[in-house]
């Protein structure tokens, strides 16, 4: 799904209005009856509400709010701040809608803020998409005054003082949102990891912007959805065999890290191939045929560290390198010699990005439209380079991806999938209990495996991240986040697999 900027949900909803023949005061309500579905939901009617109203249609849901909430019971106190003559037009008929049995005030200065406790429940409905400056002053004060209360905040659409799509100047005071609920699509300052405490638990609810104005708006930036994941698996046909299914080839391992080969071998066999061989260095030859004997495993002449390639590399319609390799310098021998020779894909992972990264000459001979990396931020931002914040991160991924005709994911909370031509695919799935080591080492299994298979390196990013980050949520299920580890996420793989294979 595309992820609109403020301007381009303003456009959506005027665009709504329109096609629906309806008035922005009926969106409104919408927006208001969603919100209050959800806060029933999340809040019972035992708990005060105070709801802090904006001048603009984010403090006008506010007040929708208020009224919603009241007549299903809540205890509710409005807040009103902001010069009352700069209101919007549905901000006033909503002011003028509410009941009379519902307290509000105007505060002036931070002596009227009112006294917050811990069980009181906040929602923050001073600015929404329309921000359009830093929030300084009054408003300023009073968000410090609800960030350091205690209280559970639940923003209303944005977290107040958040710019949408852009870098928030430092001066802004930021609401630090409990929970934010978004109209109809999340917002792209929701999948960055500098927003995390200010944005807390997104939810979105819909109200129906228009599909077909959505369809068409033009955008870099996107979410996966599990209708769209699924979309991607291409079934396995009954008259098939292992050759169908593709060779694919995993060069792992050095002495001490031959662990990062198994996981990589096991979950490229749990993820479809239908061949799979090993290339490790001689000493992981009998790991690798005790753990994962489904595989073959040919070793290198060294001992110790990948020094070389195997023999007939055409054969192999994928190949995957980087889990445990190390960066000796006979390995990044070898590796200049696969991007120069390998005419087919290659998945890009670990020390491979790190050899790559300290080489202007290994950049300028990555294969074009064949090459996956997988870097961490630090793996990041040794090859793309340290940015200095989350929006210049993404502007530097997409020019890197382009000039070099590469896929990058960036892995993460939201692994950021970029392609050559600048389009981004934040990920939707997986969890915290997945930051641990050995789970990079699978997605890289799950990508060759994928590629091995004839999906494009679009498609296999896309379906690979998002079926990885489920195998994440489907293991977090049985052994919790804090237990979890890197095999966890390889044994409930073919589970992912029946989830995104079943309607
Ligand atoms: N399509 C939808 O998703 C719908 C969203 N709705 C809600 O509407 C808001 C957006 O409403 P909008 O009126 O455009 O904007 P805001 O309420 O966010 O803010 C605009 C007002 O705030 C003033 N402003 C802006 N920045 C500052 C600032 N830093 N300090 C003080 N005041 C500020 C601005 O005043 P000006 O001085 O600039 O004129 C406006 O008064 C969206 O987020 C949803 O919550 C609809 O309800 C349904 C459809
Ligand atoms: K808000």
């Amino acid at each position: 799904m595309k992820i609109l900027s403020a301007a381009q949900t303003r456009e959506a909803d005027a665009a709504t209005l329109q096609y629906e023949e309806i008035d922005s005061l009926e969106l409104m309500e919408r927006a208001a009856l969603a919100f209050a579905s959800w806060f029933e939901n999340k809040f019972t009617p035992q708990e005060h509400v105070y709801i802090f109203c904006g001048p603009g249609n984010n403090g006008g849901d506010g007040l929708a709010v208020a009224r919603i909430l009241s007549q299903r019971q809540y205890h509710v106190k409005v807040y009103l701040v902001g010069d009352s003559q700069n209101t919007s037009q549905d901000h006033n008929v909503n002011l003028q809608r509410l009941p009379d049995t519902i307290t509000r005030q105007t505060l002036h200065s931070p002596t009227d803020f009112p006294p917050l406790h811990p069980a009181t429940c906040v929602i923050d409905a001073l600015f929404g998409t329309g921000l359009n400056r830093p929030v300084t002053g009054l408003f300023a004060a009073l968000i410090d005054y609800l960030n350091n209360s205690g209280s559970c905040i639940t923003s209303i659409d944005m977290p107040s003082g958040l710019y949408t799509d852009s870098q928030t100047p430092a001066e802004s005071a930021i609401v630090k949102a409990n929970y934010t609920v978004s109209f109809e699509l999340p917002k792209l300052a929701f999948f960055l990891p500098q927003h995390e405490q200010f944005v807390g638990a997104w939810h979105v609810v819909q109200i129906g912007l228009s599909p077909a104005f959505i369809a068409t708006a033009p955008s870099d930036f996107h979410f996966a959805t599990t209708q769209e994941a699924k979309k991607l698996v291409k079934p396995r046909r009954k008259f098939s065999h292992k050759g169908t299914y593709g060779h694919a080839l995993l060069l792992c391992g050095s002495y001490g890290k031959m662990g990062a080969a198994v996981l990589a071998a096991r979950s490229c066999l749990r993820s479809g191939v239908g061949l799979l061989t090993m290339h490790v260095p001689e000493a992981g030859y009998t790991i690798l045929q005790t753990a994962v004997p489904e595989a073959m495993t040919h070793t290198d002449r060294h001992q110790k560290y990948l020094s070389e390639l195997p023999e007939g590399l055409e054969k192999y319609s994928a190949i995957g390198l980087g889990p445990g390799i190390g960066t000796d310098k006979m390995t990044k021998a070898a590796l200049a010699q696969l991007l120069t020779t390998s005419t087919s894909p290659i998945v890009i992972d670990a020390d491979a990005i790190n050899i790559i990264a300290t080489s202007d000459k290994l950049k300028a001979e990555l294969p074009k439209h064949k090459v996956i990396f997988t870097p961490h931020p630090k793996e990041f931002e040794r090859l793309v380079g340290k940015a200095k914040n989350d929006y210049d991160r993404l502007q530097d991924m997409k020019e890197f991806c382009r000039e070099y005709s590469c896929y990058i994911c960036l892995k993460g909370a939201n692994t950021a999938i970029c392609t050559p031509e600048g389009t981004i695919y934040f990920n939707t799935t997986g969890n915290a209990g997945m930051a641990t080591g050995g789970t990079g080492d699978v997605l890289t299994g799950i990508l060759t495996a994928l590629v091995a298979q004839n999906y494009s390196l679009e498609q296999a990013c896309l379906l690979g991240v998002f079926a990885h980050g489920l195998a994440g949520d489907l293991a977090s299920q049985k052994v919790g986040e804090i237990g979890m580890i890197a095999s966890d996420l390889i044994d409930h793989l073919p589970q992912a697999f029946i989830a995104l294979t079943t309607a």
